[in-house]
């Protein structure tokens, strides 16, 4: 999961391969309550591991569920209807699926077993409509305290004592702002069927209907049989009673497919996307999107558990759609609309404004910054082609909203749109893809090409010590970057020649085996031919014997291809002697870092001592000026500043000073 400020994408051109989706999150967060309801334990499989799924998972133990994880699954033994905590406050962080369901299961218990919870979350959950739901419990005769606005958590459900609740007269609940309210009920209302059956009546228009669908299959694996009339009337039968179906299986997030499958629809031409997890199989409304990009022109294959997807018209054909019935997947749709050959109207999306955040105004905004031209009404939004030539290099703002993120992702692929200047695309707190999908842009990069020389570089050269290693890995933090450590490589050859008895003037036979390195990279660990070397590769001797091998053109040829490999989506932070010279000579920003040669021995000797390793600052002068000669005056790609090098004197700067100077260079190079 990409944790940072931003993460900047380079323009993308191609998409192929397979993509394993995480557990629905609907799906998830239903079975976790039902299980955490039920008599019993339920062995559920492929669980969501998101922000959402946390704060359910956080409310169910404060509840007295007991939780056990095994590395396939999560056995979850569930309270069978009875409160053995009877006062908590949960946090629930931005979850309505936690919000709605457990506030009315935790009303009825509440009221009618005696006892006090409080249910809050963070400042937009705060901002969420609940009253329509607080309403139906209220009829209940379920106590409900606002705890700050009226008809918006945080709330307390229960007054600690017990109450006898109207269970004989149908409940009434409004059905057209949030199908999370009826979900909510149904899953509740069995808990309190011991006097005869309950009846849930929807006002209006149910909205998102195929939620609900959800809803009633999942009731149906936890034993709840509910008798119905289309989507106006619900009977909960006298006696249900929740019981464990023993094993579960959440299938993958529809919703999440949706932006595998734009991407196929987009730019899969030659091999096709293949999306696992999820298929036409499926129980969730969103699995719809497919009709809805194959309108625009995607090809879409699939059977149980899969779908395959390849680009179909292109351009893309624009539509116009009621999208009531995908909600959330529909916004796939109006970034999908950027490549289409005419404009896409999508309508009867009210409820996307009081999702987690008004995604309407969002999603304008947003396409906006990208050239787009774009209307919004109270309940559609209507999006124009975004033409080749047209588009802007954009900071997209994600307003903490995961759908935001993903769906804009797609907005790096405008190199497709056509001949024009392509545009890297920045994505704000990428960090926000954590409520459903933790991984999404590990497995975006996995599937994508970027543009031909398009993946950003940001090199560090300079001599031994003067902090280029801690420069370069903080950037590379910073930026979600990957990081080329070059002098590692040369220090592993020098290990692996010791190893091998070869003398270090060798040239031929220390080029044959940097050729065939088996290094590989664990985190901070490194393994030579799967010993760890971690240890002595930073040892001072291995520095000065990689420096006598370094010196070899054979050997920095062979080491090139593999430097080379580390260019990788979204981008890389390499550090050296030669980085911005010979390796990535058209790196976006080069940085030649020195310090004075006492001021790095000294760092050194406190390096050093700090690792219980003997030195003195005299020896290591001596060692550091001779490396300095070796590295600064050999023939071949000697240590010296590139021609468009930034030159960073660190001596008199700490850490952080060195990198927010270079942090602030490399964005007055990009275009946001
Ligand atoms: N700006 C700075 N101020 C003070 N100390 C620093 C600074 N930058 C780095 N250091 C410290 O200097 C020591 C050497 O830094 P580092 O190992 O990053 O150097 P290097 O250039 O990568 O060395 P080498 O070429 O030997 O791999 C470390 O202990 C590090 O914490
Ligand atoms: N790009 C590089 C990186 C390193 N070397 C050589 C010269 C150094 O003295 C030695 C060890 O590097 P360090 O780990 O201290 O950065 O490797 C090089 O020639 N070119």
């Amino acid at each position: 999961m990409y944790s940072t400020a931003f993460l900047d994408l380079p323009p993308l051109v191609n998409a192929a391969g397979t993509v394993r989706l995480p557990g629905s999150k609907s799906i998830s967060n239903r079975v976790l309550l039902l299980a955490g309801l039920a008599e019993g334990t339920t062995d559920v499989r492929d669980l969501l591991d998101s922000d959402d799924t946390r704060v359910m998972l956080a409310a169910l133990e404060a509840l007295g569920c007991r939780l056990q994880r095994n590395r396939a699954s999560l056995l979850v033994t569930g309270i069978g209807g009875q409160l053995r905590t009877r006062e908590a406050k949960l946090f629930l962080g931005n979850a309505g699926t936690a919000m709605r369901p457990l506030t009315a299961a935790l009303a009825v218990l509440a009221a009618t077993q005696g006892g006090a919870f409080e249910l809050s979350g963070v400042p937009r959950m705060h901002e969420r409509p609940i009253g329509d739901l607080v309403d139906a419990l209220r009829q209940l005769g379920c106590p409900v305290a606002d705890l700050a606005q009226p008809g918006f958590p945080p709330l307390r459900v229960g007054d600690g004592a017990t109450h006898m609740l109207q269970t004989g007269a149908p409940i009434r609940v409004r059905g057209d702002v949030s199908s999370q309210f009826l979900t909510a009920l149904l899953l509740a209302l069995p808990l309190v069927t011991t006097d005869g059956p309950v009846t849930i009546e929807v006002d209006g228009e149910l909205i998102s209907k195929p939620y609900i669908d959800i809803t009633l299959r999942l009731l149906a694996r936890f034993g709840i049989d509910v008798q119905r009339d289309g989507y106006r009337r619900f009977v909960l039968p006298q006696g249900s009673a929740y019981r464990t179906p023993g094993r579960i299986h959440v299938e993958g997030d529809a919703s999440s497919a949706s932006y595998f499958v734009a991407l196929g629809a987009i730019a899969a031409t030659d091999k096709p996307v293949r999306i696992e997890g999820v298929g036409l199989d499926s129980i969730q409304g969103d699995i719809r999107f497919i009709d809805a990009a194959q309108a625009m022109g995607a090809q879409v294959k699939g059977g149980d558990g899969w779908l395959e997807v390849k680009r179909g018209a292109w351009p893309l054909k624009g539509i116009t759609l009621n999208c009531n019935h995908i909600p959330d997947a529909a916004m796939t749709l109006a970034v999908m609309a950027l490549y289409a050959d005419g404009p896409t109207r999508l309508t009867d999306i009210a409820s996307w404004r009081v999702k987690e955040t008004d995604r309407i105004a969002a999603m304008a905004t947003e396409l906006r910054k990208l050239g787009a031209t774009v209307e919004e009404g109270a309940d559609f939004i209507e999006v124009q082609p975004l033409p080749a030539g047209a588009w802007r290099a954009a900071s997209i703002h994600t307003y903490d909203d995961h759908r935001m993120a993903m769906c804009l992702s797609l907005a790096a692929l405008n190199p497709l749109a056509g001949a024009g200047q392509p545009v890297p695309v920045r994505i704000e707190d990428p960090r926000c893809v954590a409520k459903t999908f933790p991984d999404y842009f590990e497995a975006l990069f996995d599937l994508v090409q970027p543009l031909a020389g398009s993946v950003p570089v940001l090199t560090v050269d300079g001599p031994t010590a003067s902090g280029k290693g801690t420069l370069a890995s903080e950037l590379a933090a910073k930026l979600g970057y990957h990081l080329l450590d070059s002098g590692a490589l040369y220090r592993a050859t020098a290990l692996a020649a010791q190893d091998a008895g070869i003398s270090l003037e060798d040239e031929a036979s220390l080029a044959m085996m940097a050729a065939q390195l088996d290094l590989r990279f664990d985190g901070h660990r490194v393994l030579l031919g799967g010993r760890d070397i971690t240890d002595p590769l930073r040892l001072e001797s291995t520095g000065g014997m990689a420096s006598r091998v370094s010196v070899h053109p054979a050997v920095r040829q062979a080491l090139f291809q593999l430097q080379l490999s580390f260019r990788r989506l979204p981008g890389l932070v390499a550090d050296g002697r030669d980085m911005g010279t010979v390796v990535f000579p058209s790196a976006e920003l080069k940085v030649f870092l020195t310090a004075s040669v006492e001021q790095r021995a000294s760092r050194r000797l406190k390096q050093l001592l700090g690792k219980g390793v003997a030195a003195t600052l005299d020896g290591l002068l001596a060692d550091l000026r001779a490396r300095d000669e070796r590295d600064m005056l050999r023939s071949v790609a000697p240590c010296k500043p590139a021609e468009d090098a930034v030159l960073l004197d660190n001596s008199a700067l700490s850490i952080d000073a060195s990198v927010e100077q270079v942090l602030g260079w490399w964005q007055a190079r990009r275009p946001f």
